[in-house]
């Protein structure tokens, strides 16, 4: 370990060595934890990181003025849509995409390094269950749906297959997720198929450059982004470890969409058959300020403008037919080749530039008084993981029911839009409409059929209370044996028992 002396020489040339103002006061173990700390950080890098961070701040706030005069929508050549068109094209890529499933070609990576600030929980939003009937949480679903698509590949082409899951953590993330995933036997996968690693850190700075200390002993760290994905893939040799599985085509999505469909056939049919290196879902925006990215193009390259990042203006704008003019709204679920993530960890990287966000950081003051600030007063450095879009040789954006496919869980059950009760009505209602189409029918408590709304939207209270296990149904597929024709009393809970107390 380097010494004090060496330490402080360090920070000297990062202009840094405010953070050991507290060190001689420190009782042995604390003092020794925020040296190792410092040791950790790089003093040209850490100087860079500051200098930039402020320097980003002093710019004026909000998009480029010349941005709206540079986007454009997506030109509809590049997009491919999962409910329009042709039911026989959309069946092509599915049998494509669960053919690259049955090769062991296709991996799931999860981007759950955040910290679920707005949910407002202290532990992984993953480990969160919304309330559905069977107490799953967002991890369960998931690790199911993994199972059931390999199930459905497996089946369809007479092989046996896995689809690895990586997760991408945090410091903040990393320990209770693993310890999540071993109490929970790792949801029945095979743990050497889950493969998780650790993002990297930055620390938080002041609007000046400072880097802050959260508490005498302690620099106050963030996650770098999402968009962290990068320099962790070669921190901890994923892409090589994809390579030895022989793992092509990966699905990159995020923690918190409840409706995820983890590595879709569909998807990653259209993404392969189209040739495309790097492809991400969208869904029609919801409303003008909906707090998602719009994937448009920018001096004619297709990109992603992050919703902090656009103006309003700009996001109200129609298109002739009365539509908003950017309405793909981006949903996290991103395809890329393994070929492309070499590429980007290789030669572009350092390329992407970091995004400011305003914060507030908790510090100590000069004389060592912890303090909770009520005002923004530091700044996060993050990295977004679409801002690789630009440098693709075959983007393509791939249009999804947001009914299907997306109900993000964000905020905590006092907002009304994206919070734990949004998302569990948006699952049951699908498996509600799953359920209707394949021909059961629910009754009320004296017995007289409920009203039949096959086409009941992901925002309405379901008629009858109805919850699919992902190892039944991956996507409301062959649930016609166990329950067309039938009557039932809601809740209906079709797991895997069930279905076999059902089979014909
Ligand atoms: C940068 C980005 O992708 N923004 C998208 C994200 O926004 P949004 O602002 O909602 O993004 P979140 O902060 O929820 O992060 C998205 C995902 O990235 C993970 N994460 C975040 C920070 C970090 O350092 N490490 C990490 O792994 C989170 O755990 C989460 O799984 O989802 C929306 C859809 O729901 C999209 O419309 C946004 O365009």
């Amino acid at each position: 370990m380097a010494s004090e002396a060496d330490l402080r020489a360090r920070l000297q040339r990062a202009g840094q060595q405010h953070l050991l103002r507290f060190c001689a006061e420190l009782a042995p173990e604390p003092r020794a934890a925020l040296l190792a700390q410092l040791e950790a950080l790089e003093p040209e890098a850490l100087r860079q990181h500051c200098q930039r961070a402020a320097a980003a701040c002093a710019r004026p706030p909000g998009p480029p003025p010349d941005l709206a005069a540079r986007l454009q929508p997506l030109p509809p050549e590049r997009v491919g849509s999962a409910s329009e068109g042709d039911p026989q094209t959309r069946r092509l890529w599915e049998e494509e995409g669960l053919h690259q499933i049955a090769l062991n070609k296709v991996a799931v990576l999860l981007l759950a390094g955040g910290q679920g600030t707005r949910l407002g929980v202290t532990y992984p939003k993953g480990m969160y269950q919304v309330g559905l009937p069977s107490q799953k949480t967002l991890y369960q679903l998931q690790a199911e749906r993994i199972r059931r698509v390999e199930q459905l590949a497996s089946e369809r082409h007479g092989t046996r297959c896995t689809v690895p899951w990586y997760i991408m953590t945090s410091e903040f993330t990393l320990g209770p997720t693993a310890k999540f995933f071993k109490e929970h036997d790792f949801f029945h996968l095979d743990p050497n198929n889950v493969i998780m690693f650790e993002q990297r850190m930055l620390p938080a700075v002041t609007f000046d450059g400072r880097a802050i200390l959260e508490r005498k002993d302690k620099v106050a760290m963030a996650p770098d982004g999402n968009g962290g994905l990068y320099s962790a893939l070669e921190d901890h040799q994923i892409l090589e470890d994809m390579e030895r599985r022989g793992v092509e085509f990966v699905h990159v999505y995020c923690v918190d969409n409840i409706l995820v469909r983890l590595a879709d056939p569909v998807f990653i049919g259209f993404c392969v058959l189209r040739g495309a290196d790097c492809g991400a879902k969208v869904v029609e925006k919801a409303y003008p300020e909906e707090p998602v990215g719009v994937v448009c193009q920018v001096d004619g390259v297709p990109q992603v403008v992050e919703y902090s990042e656009i103006s309003p203006e700009v996001a109200q704008l129609r298109a002739p037919g009365g539509g908003l003019l950017y309405n793909a709204g981006n949903i996290c679920n991103h395809f890329f080749t393994r070929d492309f993530l070499r590429m980007v960890t290789r030669e572009l990287e350092h390329l992407l530039q970091p995004h400011v966000a305003v914060k507030k950081v908790p510090y100590v003051d000069e004389h060592g008084n912890p303090v909770k600030p009520l005002q923004p007063n530091g700044i996060k450095m993050e990295k977004f993981v679409f801002d690789v879009l630009p440098f693709a040789k075959n983007f393509v954006a791939f249009q999804v029911l947001r009914e299907e496919e997306f109900s993000p869980l964000k905020n905590a059950d006092s907002a009304d839009r994206d919070s734990p009760s949004t998302s569990r009505r948006a699952l049951l209602a699908q498996h509600c409409r799953w359920a209707l189409q394949a021909g059961a029918r629910f009754l009320d408590v004296h017995g007289a059929r409920l009203p039949e709304q096959p086409s009941l939207p992901g925002s309405a209270e379901p008629p009858a209370i109805c919850e699919i296990s992902p190892l039944v149904s991956y996507a409301g597929e062959g649930l016609e044996e166990y329950l067309r024709g039938r009557e039932f009393r809601p809740p209906l809970i079709l797991d895997e028992a069930t279905a076999r107390e059902l089979q014909p």
